[in-house]
């Protein structure tokens, strides 16, 4: 066990270097950056290992619901560490090919069927403000600080980082936060549409289980329906994939389609004559 909230007993799974992987015992995951001394600002590894814990609790049947955060109260996530960009992205060490790790963590998050909350305590900047604007839903602390960096530091996102931005809060905004690089406090941020809601510091952990129990409360087939829905037009040709394959899985769960694959166990024809032709 490393810790409670309230009632909260949290236990720790695993071994990381940059993370920590957390579940509680009524469902909920917690996936905590934890390079608190470079603000959780994320290298390689860091988000190999987080897309590894999403996994985790992607194929853990007892979880319902993941909380993303970063550790201590000063940062949620200072995005890419600028120590490890080289010329071709970023490196896991100095001879490494270059890439943007994280850009495939976004689609993992995205194809993620459970909920995923971002639990934003101080800095959600550059490529960690972008981690938020993928997660389905974001509680921020009243000391939140939200903005993107790109354009300061030589870098931009055309992928999520621009269009859930754009669809948050208005494409004049979204080029705003964009183009001027200005620092948005949690109020704002709220105004703005960016966030689900602010609460004290102090009670950021405690308001962000409330919700994650209120969703575990619900339907898992229809929540997890609800979030695919949302990508299936926002996400193009991938997301409606993932929910027509949603769709398959419940298939596969009828008799209908278990004709189909005892018949061919059987090596016999299949018989569909008993199945309706519904409206
Ligand atoms: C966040 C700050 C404004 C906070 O300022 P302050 O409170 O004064 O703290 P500092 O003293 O600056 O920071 C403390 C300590 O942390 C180090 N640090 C902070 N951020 C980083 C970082 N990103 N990388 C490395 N180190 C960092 C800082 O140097 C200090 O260490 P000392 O040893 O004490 O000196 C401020 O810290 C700040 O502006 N940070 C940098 C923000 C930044 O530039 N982020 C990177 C933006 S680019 C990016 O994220 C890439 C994203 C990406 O890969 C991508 C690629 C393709 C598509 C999409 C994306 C995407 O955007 O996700």
């Amino acid at each position: 066990m490393t810790g409670n909230t309230d009632d909260t007993v949290w236990e720790s799974q695993g071994e990381w270097d940059d993370i920590r992987y957390e579940t509680t015992e009524d469902g909920i995951a917690k996936i905590t950056i934890n390079r608190p001394e470079v603000h959780n600002a994320f290298r390689p590894q860091t988000l190999v290992e987080v897309s590894s814990a999403l996994t985790t609790a992607r194929e853990d049947e007892s979880i319902g619901v993941i909380v993303l955060t970063g550790a201590g109260e000063k940062a949620f996530c200072s995005g890419g560490d600028q120590r490890v960009r080289g010329d071709s992205g970023y490196q896991t060490d100095a001879s490494a090919t270059g890439r943007f790790h994280v850009t495939d963590l976004h689609v993992a998050m995205r194809r993620c069927p459970k909920p995923i909350i971002a639990m934003v305590a101080g800095w959600a900047i550059g490529g960690g403000h972008v981690l938020h604007l993928v997660c389905d839903l974001t509680i921020a602390a009243d000391n939140a600080v939200f903005g993107q960096v790109g354009p300061k530091v030589g870098s931009f996102d055309g992928g999520y980082g621009a269009s859930i931005l754009s669809d948050l809060v208005g494409p004049k905004k979204a080029k705003e936060v964009w183009m001027l690089c200005r620092r948005y406090d949690a109020r704002t941020a709220l105004e703005m549409g960016l966030v689900n809601t602010v609460v004290p510091l102090a009670e950021l952990e405690a308001e962000t289980i409330t919700w994650a129990r209120e969703i575990l409360a619900l339907s898992p087939w229809a929540v997890r329906l609800s979030k695919l829905s949302f990508h299936a037009h926002e996400d193009g040709y991938a997301g409606i994939q993932a929910l027509a394959h949603d769709a398959n899985l419940l298939f596969y769960g009828q008799p209908e389609a278990q004709e189909g694959r005892e018949a061919f166990k059987a090596k016999r024809e299949p018989d569909f004559t008993r199945f309706p032709r519904r409206a």
